[in-house]
């Protein structure tokens, strides 16, 4: 206990935050979460720590400057307050998302450092990952990334007694699901290390649940399309890129074939369903052929050449086509906001007024 709290005031003071809740919780972390599943004997069984729903929760979002974090913490800060979302990841932020509030470097693999770090949040929003193609190119950072850390995380939530969020994707499923429509619950023999490690992730996170009483919260998320962050080497990514290229120089170069069907969501639909458990979720689909067409309605001017790239084209081909998310829809009302010609009337507003900024500096 003596040295959490001493790890609690040094985080305090590198985070600069108040003391809110923190040392009062982390007294009742420590004396109620006394085990570890690193530690425990092989027939324990435990329930984490509950919390007054009054207190507001601290949030750690890791991997934190890709796609999904920055988006989450805007959203997260206005309604838990802006100390207590705390971003981090192992790369530098960019001004304005340092301006915005707690930034901290956190590999996601080094345990002890990750420990130090959340001993005094509620909520874990776990967001670390590579995307699919790129861990292709790269199994055994893939395996450290989205495995090994994987299990850092869980023991940590488990061990502190914190909620965990992470998200998976319809990379989850493979060649033998059901493509159109894919449900929530069938055959998943994914054939991407990105794939394999997402359903580790599903299944361990719902075994912590049964056997320490985690709570462990997971979506399947859809490709998502956002405009204030560069894609991160994902298959679905070519509908972020497009309209990049289109406003900067009307060509676009696509890496799947023109005819390759994948369900979407615009990041704002995303992030609306996080206090949610586990479903499949989805917005809308498309193929490059179809997104190309209603982008020229808005740039008439656009060329669209198509160079598949093999390794993309597989992935793609293995994934669903039509994303069944029915049960969210009828089980708690889940509905997006964003269907194809708002998310492109978005996108291009986006990108369009950040590309004009960027000429005039
Ligand atoms: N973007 C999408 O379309 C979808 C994303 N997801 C999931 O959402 C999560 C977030 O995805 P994105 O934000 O799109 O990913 P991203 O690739 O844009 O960002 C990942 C971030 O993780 C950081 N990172 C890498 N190694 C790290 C380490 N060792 N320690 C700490 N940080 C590290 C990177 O610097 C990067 O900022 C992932 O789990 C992904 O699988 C799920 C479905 C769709
Ligand atoms: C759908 C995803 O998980 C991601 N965007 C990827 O293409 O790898």
């Amino acid at each position: 206990k003596l040295s959490i709290q001493i790890i609690s005031k040094q985080v305090k003071s590198i985070l600069g935050l108040a003391p809110v809740c923190g040392f009062q919780s982390l007294a009742v972390l420590s004396r109620g979460v006394s085990f570890s599943p690193r530690q425990v004997a092989s027939d324990a069984s435990f329930h984490s720590v509950s919390f007054s729903e009054s207190d507001h929760p601290r949030v750690l979002i890791t991997g934190g400057l890709g796609q999904l974090g920055v988006g989450l913490a805007k959203l997260l800060r206005k309604q838990f307050g802006k100390y207590n979302v705390i971003l981090s990841d192992i790369r530098k932020p960019r001004a304005h998302v340092y301006q915005s509030g707690p930034f901290i470097f956190s590999d996601i693999l080094d345990y002890k450092n990750l420990c130090e770090i959340v001993v005094n949040n509620r909520i874990l929003f776990s967001n670390f990952a590579l995307l699919s193609a790129v861990e292709e190119a790269n199994v055994s950072l893939a395996r450290d990334v989205n495995i090994t850390e994987m299990h850092n995380v869980l023991d940590v939530a488990t061990e502190h007694g914190l909620r965990l969020f992470i998200p998976s994707t319809i990379g989850a499923f493979g060649p033998m699901s059901p493509r159109n429509p894919t449900p929530d619950l069938c055959i998943q023999r994914p054939r991407t290390i990105y794939g394999v490690s997402k359903v580790h992730a599903e299944l361990m996170g719902e075994y912590y649940h049964h056997r320490y009483g985690l709570d462990f919260r997971c979506l399947r998320y859809p490709g998502i399309i956002s405009a204030d962050s560069q894609p991160g080497g994902g298959t679905t990514d070519y509908a972020v890129q497009i309209f990049h290229d289109a406003v900067k120089t009307g060509n676009f170069v696509c890496n799947l074939r023109p005819d390759t069907r994948l369900p979407m969501m615009f990041i704002d639909d995303c992030l609306r369903v996080l206090s949610m458990r586990t479903y499949n979720i989805s917005a809308m689909g498309f193929t490059p052929e179809e997104l190309e067409q209603e982008i020229r309605r808005h740039l008439p001017d656009l060329q669209v050449a198509y160079e598949t790239d093999p390794v993309r084209q597989a992935i793609a081909d293995s994934w669903p086509m039509v994303f069944d998310d029915s049960n969210a829809r009828s089980d708690w009302g889940w509905k997006h906001n964003y269907g194809l010609p708002e998310l492109i009337q978005t996108m291009l507003n986006f990108t369009g007024s950040n590309f004009r900024m960027l000429r005039a500096n």
